[in-house]
């Protein structure tokens, strides 16, 4: 039990006090058990995670919360209904987009209060745009424009070629696009080859690498690994990263075909 030093004291105030850890937080009554099972998998995850992390300082992983365990625990269930699967990737997404969103850079801004203050605050960046890659990519569209208005949003699409891997097939961007910060969206990153495809035509169109932020829901750490080797000053914002791929090149235990799932074509 190399984890009971965390486990113990947190069944004496509800929280675990180490500051490392502060984001766990142990539901009242129920089974202990499951609890202190639940608490090991999340650190073991987090300690993973945190690795990769050191490796590569621009990938981010939102912060963990027993919330976010829980919406993973649904979309990655096999048996969860579309309706839910929807709603709970929404709320995902939802979440991945407000934390890169939070990666972009800010002008300093004064305004008055109505109480006649003056508080100093920060002004979005207005230069931005996302790419979806599609299909699974249109998924995060309506979180990126509820949080952005109007923001413009250009489609890349890459499909697999027989044995010739992947294949850029399409793409529609914002003319301006070299000006821009761009949000690139697609909520699977399994080998990274759609990803790196994507990545390199915003490139070619002029868009610096460090002004690129990925945003998706699942990593595979070989994706992260080819991704960030390839382009170092790239952001990756995801809500976990997971064990590995099989091979047949699929995130592992990942949650299957995104895509099928979401657009209801997996029947
Ligand atoms: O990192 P990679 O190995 O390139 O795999 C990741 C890609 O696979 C999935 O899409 P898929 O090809 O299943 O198409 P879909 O979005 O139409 O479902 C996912 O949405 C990524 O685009």
């Amino acid at each position: 039990m190399q984890y009971a030093k965390f486990v113990k004291p947190a069944f004496d105030d509800f929280v675990l006090p180490s500051k490392k850890y502060t984001d766990v937080i142990i539901p009242r009554g129920g089974d202990n058990h499951v609890a202190i099972d639940l608490i090991v998998q999340h650190i073991r995850t987090k300690l993973g995670q945190h690795d990769l992390c050191k490796i590569y300082p621009n990938v981010y992983v939102i912060q963990s919360t027993f919330q976010i365990r829980g919406m993973h625990t649904l979309i990655r269930d096999k048996e969860i209904s579309k309706h839910d699967f929807v709603f709970y990737s929404d709320r995902l997404i939802r979440l991945v987009v407000e934390h890169g969103l939070g990666h972009l850079p800010f002008t300093e801004k004064q305004i008055v209060t109505p109480t006649g203050s003056v508080y100093t605050g920060v002004d979005f960046c207005k230069k931005l745009c996302g790419v979806s890659i599609i299909r699974s990519g249109e998924s995060m569209e309506n979180a990126l424009r509820a949080c952005c208005k109007g923001i413009k949003i250009g489609k890349i699409l890459i499909h697999r070629d027989g044995d010739n891997g992947k294949q850029l097939i399409y793409e529609k961007l914002p003319k301006d696009i070299l000006e821009r910060h761009v949000l690139l969206l697609d909520p699977v990153l399994a080998t990274g080859n759609s990803a790196n495809q994507a990545i390199e035509l915003l490139i070619q169109k002029g868009v610096p690498e460090s002004h690129i932020i990925f945003l998706n829901l699942i990593s595979a750490p070989e994706g992260i690994h080819c991704v960030c080797k390839r382009f170092p000053s790239l952001k990756i914002v995801t809500s976990e990263i997971d064990h590995s791929l099989n091979e047949e090149y699929r995130v592992i235990p990942g949650l299957g075909e995104f895509g099928d799932r979401y657009f209801g074509t997996d029947d």
